[in-house]
Parts: C-alpha cells; sequence; structure tokens
C-alpha cells in the first residue's frame, strides 16, 4: 500500500490547485490585501520572464558608458544622448526602462541621475566587466535545453576558461589566460572586501593565495595588513602576470610567485595561512580532491586553510547565486556551487581537521569554510 504524502507536501499540493485555478486568481485580484499578493507573485514571475531582456538593458548601459557618465553627476537627456550617441526620443525610452529597473532615477523631467543599484554598478569595475562578460555566457545558453542534455559541449566559456580544457598537460599558453585573469582581477574587489571583513588575517605572517590569478586578493590582503608576506601560486601562465601587478603596486619586495600545478607540484610550505578564493566550485569533486590532497602533502600542520566562493545556502544571497552557478557551471563544462556542509566534507576526506563555516555580510559574493591542515 502507498504511504500518504506528509502534511507539507498535501498542503503544498492544494495551494498549487489552488493557484492554478483562474476562479481562484480572479477572487484574489478582487481582495485588496491578497491582490497585494497576488502582484507580487505575479512581478516576481514577470522579473523572471524578462531577465534577459532587463540584463539586456544593463549591458548596453555599460557599453554605451551610461552609467559611468553619470557618477556623482545628474545628466539631461540631450547631453547623455550626445554622449552616447543614441537619438534623444530613443535614448529616453531607455532611460525610462533604466528607471523601472531600479537604475536610475529621474530627478526631473528629462534630469537623471543613478539610482541604488547603478550606483553600485558605476562604483565597481568589477560588476560592469562581469556584465560584458555576459554576452559570451548567454551566447553559450540559446539553447539551454540541449546544455542540459548534453547536447552542446564546445562552448565559448569552456574556450574562455581556458584551465578547464588542458588539465593534464602543459596548461594553457600565455595568451589564452589573459582574458579571464583580467577579469578575476576587476572582480575581486568586492570579493576581497567580503572575505576580508568576515575573517581576521592579523595574527597571519605568511598568506599564501592559490590560484591567485593577477594577486588581486593579496594586494587587498596586504592593503589592510601591513606585515603580511605574501605568497602565490598559479598556472605557469599566470605567474609572471602576477609578477608584473604584484611588481607596479610595490609589493614585491613582500612577495614570492610560484608557477606550477595545484593539483601535483609541491607548493611553498612557509605560509602559516592558504586561500583557495573562487577555485574548487569550478572543479568536479574529483579534481577538488586530487587539489586538496596535494595542498595537505604540502603545507605544514597547524596551517590554516580557507575556502572562499559562492556557495549555494538557505539565505536568498546564496540561493540566487546558486541558481546563476548552476547554468554558468554547466556552460564552462566543469565544477559546481556546492553548500558548506559538502566544501567541509571535501575538506575533512582530503584530512583537514577543525572545518567550520563563516557566513559573510553577502553570501551572494561568497561564504568561507576554514579548516586546519
Ligand atoms: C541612507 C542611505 C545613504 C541609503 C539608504 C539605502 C541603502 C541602505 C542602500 C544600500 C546600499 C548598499 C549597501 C548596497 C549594497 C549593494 C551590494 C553589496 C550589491 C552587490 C551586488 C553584487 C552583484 C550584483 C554580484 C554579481 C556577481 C556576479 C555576476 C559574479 C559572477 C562571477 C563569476 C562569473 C565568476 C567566475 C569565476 C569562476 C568560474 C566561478 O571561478
Ligand atoms: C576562477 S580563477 C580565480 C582567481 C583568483 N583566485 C580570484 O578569485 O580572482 C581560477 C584560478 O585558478 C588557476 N588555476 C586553474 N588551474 C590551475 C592549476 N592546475 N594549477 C594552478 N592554478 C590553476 C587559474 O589560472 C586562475 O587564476
Amino acid at each position: 500500500m502507498r504511504a500518504s504524502p506528509p502534511l507539507a507536501l498535501r498542503l503544498r499540493l492544494w495551494r498549487n490547485r489552488m493557484i492554478a485555478s483562474p476562479a481562484f486568481r480572479r477572487l484574489v485580484a478582487r481582495v485588496p490585501l491578497l491582490r497585494a499578493i497576488g502582484n507580487r507573485k505575479a512581478n516576481d514571475l514577470f522579473r523572471l520572464t524578462g531577465g534577459f531582456i532587463f540584463s539586456q538593458v544593463m549591458l548596453a548601459g555599460v557599453r554605451l558608458g551610461l552609467y559611468a557618465a553619470l557618477v556623482d553627476t545628474p545628466a539631461t537627456t540631450e547631453s547623455l544622448a550626445s554622449h552616447t550617441g543614441i537619438p534623444d526620443t530613443r535614448l529616453r525610452i531607455f532611460l525610462r526602462a533604466n528607471a523601472a529597473l531600479g537604475l536610475l532615477v529621474e530627478a526631473a523631467p528629462d534630469l537623471w541621475v543613478l539610482d541604488d543599484a547603478g550606483v553600485v554598478l558605476a562604483s565597481d569595475r568589477g560588476l560592469s566587466a562581469m556584465v560584458m562578460h555576459h554576452a559570451m555566457l548567454y551566447r553559450d545558453l540559446a539553447e539551454p535545453d540541449q546544455l542540459l542534455r548534453g547536447a552542446v559541449t564546445a562552448t565559448e566559456l569552456r574556450e574562455y576558461w581556458a584551465y578547464v580544457r588542458d588539465m593534464s598537460g602543459t596548461g594553457p599558453k600565455p595568451a589564452e589566460v589573459d582574458g579571464y585573469s583580467l577579469l578575476m582581477r576587476e572582480s575581486q574587489a568586492m570579493m576581497a572586501d567580503c572575505i576580508l571583513a568576515a575573517h581576521d588575517f592579523s595574527g597571519v605572517r605568511v598568506l599564501l593565495d592559490v590560484g591567485g590569478g593577477d594577486g588581486a586578493f593579496l594586494a587587498a590582503a596586504a592593503n589592510r595588513y601591513p606585515d603580511l608576506a605574501l605568497r602565490l601560486f598559479d598556472l605557469p601562465a599566470v605567474a609572471p602576470r602576477a609578477n608584473r601587478h604584484l611588481e607596479s603596486l610595490g609589493l614585491s619586495d613582500r612577495t614570492w610567485v610560484h608557477g606550477g600545478d595545484f593539483t601535483r607540484d609541491p607548493l611553498p610550505d612557509d605560509a602559516d595561512c592558504v586561500t583557495l578564493v573562487r577555485i574548487l566550485c569550478d572543479h568536479d569533486d574529483s579534481r577538488v580532491a586530487a587539489i586538496l590532497a596535494n595542498l595537505h602533502r604540502s603545507l605544514r600542520s597547524g596551517t590554516t586553510l580557507i575556502v572562499a566562493e559562492a556557495m549555494d545556502g538557505k539565505t536568498e544571497g546564496a540561493r540566487l547565486s546558486a541558481a546563476y552557478f548552476s547554468l554558468y557551471f554547466l556552460a564552462m563544462g566543469s565544477g559546481r556551487c556546492r553548500n558548506a556542509q559538502e566544501i567541509a566534507s571535501l575538506l575533512s576526506a582530503a584530512g583537514f581537521k577543525k572545518v567550520r563555516t563563516v557566513a559573510t555580510a553577502t553570501p551572494l559574493i561568497a561564504t568561507l569554510v576554514i579548516a586546519t591542515r
């Protein structure tokens, strides 16, 4: 005999039948308090339905330099038309769309200032860079069902993240790492702020950032902790970029940069704290196990290991981020957005101890899982 479903599930099925009924929805629209709830649900669904279009509004705004033009200063439709080269009648429609999406405010007729979201977008180069690189992702997502079936594998993102294509050989060539390394450098500010606010690095003497890219996270940490010695490990094609970038910031005398493969090459062993920022999410479980096993082999007992990346979780931000990355990693052809428990299990399986989760102020950007070698 089939067991009857639990109460919560029966309630959900009843609720779904109600919402599916046009008569119920008509009733909701007639009752003022219910109407507000109904409209909120309708608006949520419309945000999903129009998501691509809203995102393209933002892409056009970034490409036209619209938000940058409004930093600290209002501007008229006419002056924005001459700045962007868009005729003012068309631009006005576009500016109103931006206002409806919370990017701009029409402070007086034909006078525009940034709204809250526009301010954040205009003040963070990394966000604009992410918006621009979505053009590539959206081409990969043109047939999302085919991507899910595994029928599309030759994606642009797979080319872009060159280390995903060649995991066994000598690694990508320098020209192949330029695009993603720059995007990672530019988008590190928000990430670094989030990590450095959530964890106190003041007791750390030597910080090693594994897969540290151009060194943007180390530079942010060095800025906050002037006595910190810096170590960076990344692919041989990336290491010279890191050297150049850290030298340009005057940090060379505090820094050693090492090139190699973090799944198999020895890592510097003089660090008392090691970070993996946006690293594990790029890889499937077997490769994460290889990375962590190599870290466990190389690091001294007592070293703190910090995993920092977007993780799935209970907060709305964590859930949004996990939904975003679910398709992102599918298009990239490797990796997944894990929750903190899954990361903790992988760390424990590799032999790391005292594994704990540390929430950050902005869960859509990162959660930390910290362990001890
Ligand atoms: C009284 C006053 C002055 C104001 C009152 C109003 C008020 C309280 C306003 C709030 C202001 C405020 C604090 C706003 C904060 C806004 C924040 C923190 C916004 C953050 C937004 C972050 C976004 C949209 C992040 C997007 C991130 C993306 C798309 C990341 C993509 C990452 C990728 C593709 C990474 C790739 C690497 C890989 C492959 C995963 O390894
Ligand atoms: C998504 S990026 C993150 C960069 C940086 N941690 C950040 O958050 O901006 C991943 C980094 O891992 C590096 N990487 C990928 N495979 C690697 C390998 N086998 N050995 C060493 N580094 C590797 C890449 O070159 C890249 O810099």
